[in-house]
């Protein structure tokens, strides 16, 4: 009887997949669209939490076939795969850059069409944020990207009054200052005042300039570099502000979804429990640092005599929400809103923020003939003899254009967010060239970033400044050159056709932190460089090549979490992790 029972049980499972399987399959050809059979459920639980950590291995064990297809199941394999997917299963000379997935689970489409992306980007009704979006981001409240319609469109017309170029300026400033603290912490570890000093670190470094920069420029919380070991928490606290945004910013893609009350009761014999124990009082005492800061704020611009705002988001925030005008109750935000608001930025700003700035450094040492090129602009504009602290945002930043090409090459191959993902809620016709395609309701879109920047039509050999250069793979090539026009031309950076270059998105939802994120990295990468240069210390007896292909390995093994990192940088004991040497040039 038993048997039978479980038998049946089993029969029952496997037929729900089946009839997925089956409806997907005929869904996925009424769209127009080419597809890919994966029998899996890719949005199963277990699934979703234990693919990423085992991907290595299923490559590792399964046969080529079985791994090339459940690969694209798991999430962030559009870094490893890059274009082979697209070249594979649609047969030569068909240049196909869209795709249904039919799979036991959800209806799944991928594309990396130019004119699909700006389409569905630029309809921000029709294709919504994910579920997942609200269920990991709205923990301190809804906010601007975790909502959609009117309530999304209210809340953004406030935050891009709010970014603006006072808080470029605050940015760039901020940046300056907390590279410095870099700098002084690094060398105050060489053996002899003004030799070279190697850390392991670095990169632990420059998520602190991140986040420092974010409390500093967004919260009005500015903190000196060391402060962070000397500052204690306020009187029935556990935490300071800053540690309580590390913690909750540092488990924002796995625990942070779990209840209260399962984190204050998770009992202290079991593994986790520091982990689960800290963030507990951080998500209680995030909010409430946060109340005290805003209403710090309000009586600061009430005591103000000119009733101007500080320059900081949370300042212009405040102003901006709260200021009366004639259409006040669409342009305030509610508590609610103004608490997840204030969190987003954060979050969306610190991550995404940070492991450009570490690509970039571990680009820098891979490519010294890179950063001589930098150094090349630095000087050039930086002809004064001025301190770091008198740099003028407004002078500068302009004129650092390979810098910015430096970021933008670095977005292309390394971009933080490997796709943009959206969902139709009814189903959807896009119209294009070639054609109308039709995407039912409950479509999960994958916008993938990863793809467009490695697309031959638009990177193949742009830009060359000598044709003998030219290559049949230069698109997987670092090369910052290809982002600068021929001398003479109206602008001095390329300009990527619309749909084509996606790392901030695009369309009304663009991510309104661009600007800020280009000043950070202008100023950390400027101020870096200065008076420094960065290589990578070779391990005992290891050559040039030997080191470059470590390099070569330590970026190829990335993984996509919150935003793409990579493996093994971050919180590495004194010996392991990537070893890097600054030392004075000047
Ligand atoms: C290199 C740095 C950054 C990258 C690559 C990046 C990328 C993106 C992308 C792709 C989106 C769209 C996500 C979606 O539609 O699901 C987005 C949205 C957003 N980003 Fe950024 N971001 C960066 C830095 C920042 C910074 C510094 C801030 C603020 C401090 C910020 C705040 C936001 C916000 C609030 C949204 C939601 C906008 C909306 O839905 O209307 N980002 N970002």
């Amino acid at each position: 009887m038993f048997l039978k029972i479980a038998a049946a049980l089993i029969a029952a499972y496997c037929s729900t997949f089946l009839y997925c399987i089956t409806r997907n399959f005929f869904t996925a050809r009424k769209t127009g669209f080419p597809s890919v059979i994966v029998p899996w459920d890719q949005n199963h639980f277990f699934w979703m939490v234990c693919s990423v950590p085992l991907r290595p291995h299923l490559q590792k064990w399964l046969p080529k076939p079985v791994y090339d297809r459940i690969v694209l199941t798991i999430y962030g394999w559009e870094f490893h795969e890059r274009m082979r997917p697209y070249e594979e299963y649609f047969g030569p000379g068909r240049n196909d850059k869209s795709f249904m997935l039919v799979t036991c689970g959800k209806s799944e489409f991928w594309t990396y069409d130019a004119e699909i992306t700006s389409e569905v980007l630029r309809r921000p009704r029709d294709f919504q944020q994910v579920d997942l979006t609200a269920l990991f981001m709205a923990r301190f409240g809804h906010n601007v990207l975790t909502s959609d319609g009117d309530r999304w469109a209210r809340q953004r017309k406030v935050i891009a009054s709010v970014i603006n170029e006072r808080i470029s300026k605050a940015v760039f400033d901020e940046s300056i200052r907390q590279t410095d603290g870099l700098l002084g912490e690094v060398y105050r570890g060489a053996l002899n005042p003004g030799e070279a000093a190697e850390s392991t670190h670095l990169f632990d470094m420059i998520k602190k300039i991140t986040i420092h920069v974010l409390g500093g420029a967004g919260m009005g919380a500015s903190v000196p570099w060391d402060d962070d070991v000397n500052v204690k928490p306020k009187s029935g606290f556990k935490m300071t502000y800053m540690e309580a945004v590390k913690t909750v910013i540092h488990n924002v893609t796995g625990p942070i979804i779990l209840p209260q009350w399962f984190l204050s009761n998770y009992p202290s014999f079991l593994p986790g429990y520091q982990t689960l124990n800290s963030l507990s009082y951080a998500m209680q005492e995030f909010p409430t640092h946060t109340m005290d800061m805003l209403d710090q704020e309000r009586q600061r611009s009430a005591a103000s005599k000119d009733g101007k705002a500080r320059s900081n988001i949370m300042s212009q925030l405040l102003q901006a929400s709260e200021s009366p005008g004639v259409d006040e109750k669409s342009k305030a935000l509610s508590d609610e809103e103004m608490m997840g608001n204030l969190f987003i930025f954060t979050a969306a700003g610190f991550d995404t923020t940070a492991n450009t700035l570490s690509y970039a450094v571990a680009l820098l040492v891979r490519f010294p003939q890179w950063q001589d090129w930098l150094v090349e602009e630095i000087d050039s504009i930086l002809m004064t003899e001025v301190t770091n602290e008198e740099l003028e945002y407004t002078a500068i930043y302009p004129r650092c254009i390979r810098i910015m090409a430096f970021m933008m090459e670095t977005l292309r191959l390394y971009t933080p967010l490997v796709h943009i993902p959206k969902q139709t809620r009814t189903p959807q016709t896009i119209q294009t060239t070639s054609g109308d395609y039709w995407l039912p309701a409950n479509t999960t879109l994958y916008l993938n970033n990863v793809a467009l920047g490695l697309d031959p039509e638009v990177w193949r050999n742009l830009n060359l400044s000598n044709e003998a250069e030219a290559t049949e793979d230069d698109e997987l090539r670092f090369r910052p050159t290809r982002w600068l026009n021929p001398l003479g031309s109206a602008q001095p950076l390329f300009s990527p056709p619309k749909g084509r270059f996606l790392p901030w998105s695009a369309g009304p939802r663009v991510c309104p932190g661009q600007k800020m994120a280009q000043v950070e990295f202008t100023a950390v990468i400027l101020a870096l460089l200065r008076r420094n240069r960065i290589e990578a210390v070779p391990l005992s007896g290891e050559s040039t090549e030997q080191v470059n292909s470590r390099l070569d390995a330590l970026m190829k093994d990335s993984i996509s979490i919150l935003t793409l990192q990579m493996n093994g940088v971050y919180d590495v004991d004194e010996d392991k992790g990537l070893r890097l040497r600054m030392c004075k040039r000047k």
